[in-house]
């Protein structure tokens, strides 16, 4: 369960049963004949997989090369979130299982697993810190219209880190009938290579994508990080193509020196934080410091441990675009193409506005779209002089 020196198990022993029966689902249920063609039918059938690669041919052409957008917004419910709790929620049901919990930051993961729930006939659960239920309120709406309860925590930030504290807490107690659906690769093994495995979908279908469409491996993938699985599952399609560059994208927050921000590969040191050792924003002693990004997906302190490695070993870069770079991004999207992306997806398309000369003239760059922007609409007015 580790990724070079990230990763590990670092949990209460209380934990270790449903981690260990985790485990053994990952290596005997998962790779079986019978789970994959389940959970393919799902993706096709439910979710509407594939999703498509777009091309933008009006922001290429500001750009001088080809900018591809990875579709994961037009996935129902709207993000990749779905990818990875239909996932675990068959797994759930194999292992036994009644129910399902989770957190959510932006309401996507809680929207996702509401809707895994409903489809596979399982109560649900979801944790979501009140700020988040503040400012994500139109995912709120749905995941209780989806039947979940949804349990506002009031603990420290009161965003992502104490959703996840307060879920994990629950599920110690509540393990025998509740799955506890970790939203994001990140948490105690073997949560990280479980949701890679699950969102690694993205990557097969882009790498085939693009060889259709262009005849060649793409200059650059880019995609945002929050707990990192929807980078993950597309980086994971080109990671054996070392001339394909991978570009994870965290959220600086406001962007002033020293600001409370999102991107502890960035601006963070190395710790223990959820199970995992990974970069966190930590003080000195090792107390977890807040986050901050207007993105409530991208608000954590902490990341998931494979892209810890990744950055340690070289293979992916991992860079940083602020608040207002990525409402920026939100708008030149929505406008020049007609996709009103997800905050946080907008994070990615904003390290390509930005940085447009560090890419090949007439090059292919991908940026995973990883979700819609509905959700963010009352953000985004807040923000008048964008429209
Ligand atoms: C697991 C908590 C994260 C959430 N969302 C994260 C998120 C992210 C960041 O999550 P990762 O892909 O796991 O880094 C990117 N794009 C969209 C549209 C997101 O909603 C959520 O609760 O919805």
């Amino acid at each position: 369960g580790y990724f070079g020196k990230f990763g590990g198990q670092y949990v209460a022993e209380l934990l270790i049963p449903p981690l260990k029966e985790l485990e053994h689902a990952l290596k005997h249920i998962v790779p079986t004949e019978a789970f994959q063609k389940e959970f393919s039918d799902y993706l096709k059938n439910y979710v509407g997989r594939e999703s498509p690669l777009t091309h933008c041919p009006t922001l290429s052409k500001d750009l001088g090369f080809n900018l591809y957008l990875k579709r994961e917004d037009l996935n129902h419910t709207g993000s990749h979130k779905i990818n990875n709790v239909l996932g675990q929620a068959l797994l759930a049901k194999h292992m036994g299982k009644k129910a399902l919990l989770t957190e959510t930051g932006a309401g996507m993961n809680g929207v996702a697993t509401a809707t895994a729930a409903r489809a596979l006939g399982m109560d649900c659960i979801v944790f979501m810190g009140a700020v988040d239920v503040e400012r994500q309120s139109h995912n709120v709406r749905r995941m209780k219209l989806l039947g979940a309860t949804v349990v506002p925590v009031e603990s420290g930030s009161k965003t992502l880190k104490d959703a996840i504290n307060e879920a994990l807490r629950f599920w110690i107690k509540e393990q025998a009938t509740y799955h506890y659906c970790f939203g994001t690769a990140a948490g105690p093994h073997p949560f990280p290579t479980l949701v890679r495995e699950f969102q690694s979908v993205v990557g097969k279908e882009a790498r085939r994508q693009i060889l259709e469409r262009t005849g060649a491996l793409p200059h650059s993938v880019i995609a945002c990080v929050g707990g990192g699985s929807n980078a993950i599952g597309i980086f994971s399609g080109f990671i054996d193509d070392p001339e394909v560059q991978l570009i994870g994208v965290e959220a600086a927050g406001t962007g002033e020196e020293g600001c409370t921000n999102s991107a502890p590969i960035c601006l963070g040191t190395d710790g223990i934080l959820h199970g995992q050792r990974t970069m966190l924003l930590q003080d000195d002693d090792g107390q977890i410091l807040p986050s901050h990004s207007i993105a409530g997906g991208l608000d954590y302190p902490g990341v998931g441990p494979e892209h810890a490695h990744l950055n340690d070993c070289g293979r992916a870069i991992y860079v940083k675009v602020n608040d207002c770079q990525a409402l920026n991004a939100f708008k030149a999207l929505t406008r020049a193409e007609g996709i009103i992306p997800a905050l946080e997806s907008s994070h990615a398309v904003a390290y390509v506005l930005e940085n447009k000369d560090e890419f090949p003239k007439d090059c292919n760059v991908i940026v995973n779209l990883s979700g819609r922007g509905d959700k963010d609409m009352d953000i985004v007015e807040q923000c008048t002089e964008l429209f």
